[in-house]
């Protein structure tokens, strides 16, 4: 009888396109695998029309597919890894993570518009990281916009604003990069700090050998430090949802560097280096140092 893996994933064309990049490396690395796709779709993805704070937060994205993981329902869900709450439920763990793609937030205008951000700028994003670090660094005037990625790219199109925020890594995952319609600017992540986990690619699953095992030979080691460390920056400031927080991480053989942005009343930077083994004693002396 063939093995049989039920993955959970939302049904946002994101989303579909991360799993479908895990599914082909299981395909790939386990032949005679039966991987099978299950769409489910959140609280987060019905309610549109609110900010997500007002309503869970990052977990209103995943608690269906923890309740569902759990009973066996299916086996593992795939995430974006920045949008993973900060705790998982007893017995759900990361069992894998993808090679981090391109890290940095990009500014997308509209073809043959001011692409030069100026006070005047209406930028379209939803998250506080991004509305910080865009009004301190430009001066430009923001304005909430929520919606799964293409939605967003709609509403600049539609000229709700005048440019938008997102991350490289979905854009190119769902080939908008050589879209015609649109300029992009990148942000560089060492002064336009990423989220926590930016680029990765998360797989959720129950803590069992058997499930882990099939994801060994996928997981990149090295972007799972990052992600660690990124990630135990938000347990330690004990980051709520939308909380403006940005950890971002680069590992250069033994050695990691560790560059974190926090708001109290007024944007803190942090940054420091260590050996990579001495990865979450680093997390947690930048934030000491950020509590001082
Ligand atoms: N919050 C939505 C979300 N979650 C992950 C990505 C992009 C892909 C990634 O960072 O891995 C996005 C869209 C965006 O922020 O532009």
């Amino acid at each position: 009888m063939k093995n049989i893996i039920r993955i959970g994933t939302r049904k946002s064309r994101l989303a579909l396109a991360q799993t479908e990049i895990v599914a082909n490396a299981l395909k790939l690395n386990h032949p005679n695998l039966d991987v099978q796709l299950i769409p489910m779709s959140t609280i987060g993805d019905q309610i549109l029309d609110k900010p997500l704070e007002s309503f869970g937060g990052k977990g209103a994205f995943v608690s269906e597919f923890e309740e569902a993981m759990l009973s066996g329902k299916i086996d593992v869900a795939v995430h974006s890894a920045k949008d993973m709450p900060i705790l998982l439920p007893a017995g759900l763990s990361i069992l894998g993570v993808s090679k981090r793609e391109d890290v940095r937030d990009v500014i997308i205008t509209r073809k043959g518009s001011k692409s030069q951000l100026t006070e005047s700028t209406i930028v379209g994003t939803s998250s506080l990281r991004r509305q910080l670090q865009i009004k301190e660094q430009y001066g430009v005037e923001v304005k909430n916009l929520r919606g799964n990625v293409n939605t967003r790219l709609a509403k600049l199109q539609a000229g709700e604003y005048d440019a938008i925020i997102l991350a490289a890594a979905g854009l190119k995952r769902l080939d908008i990069m050589g879209a015609d319609e649109y300029q992009f600017n990148y942000l560089e992540p060492d002064v336009f700090i990423p989220a926590a986990g930016q680029g990765i690619i998360a797989v959720e699953g129950r803590d069992e050998p058997k499930l882990r095992e099939l994801f060994s030979k996928w997981n990149h080691t090295e972007s799972g430090y990052s992600l660690e460390t990124e990630r135990e920056v938000l347990k330690l400031v004990n980051a709520g949802c939308n909380e403006p927080i940005g950890a971002y991480t680069t590992i250069k053989e033994d050695t990691i560097n560790l560059s974190i942005l926090y708001w109290d009343n007024k944007i803190l930077r942090v940054q420091g280096t260590a050996k990579l083994q001495d990865r979450l004693e680093l997390a947690k002396e930048l934030v000491n140092r950020l509590k001082a």
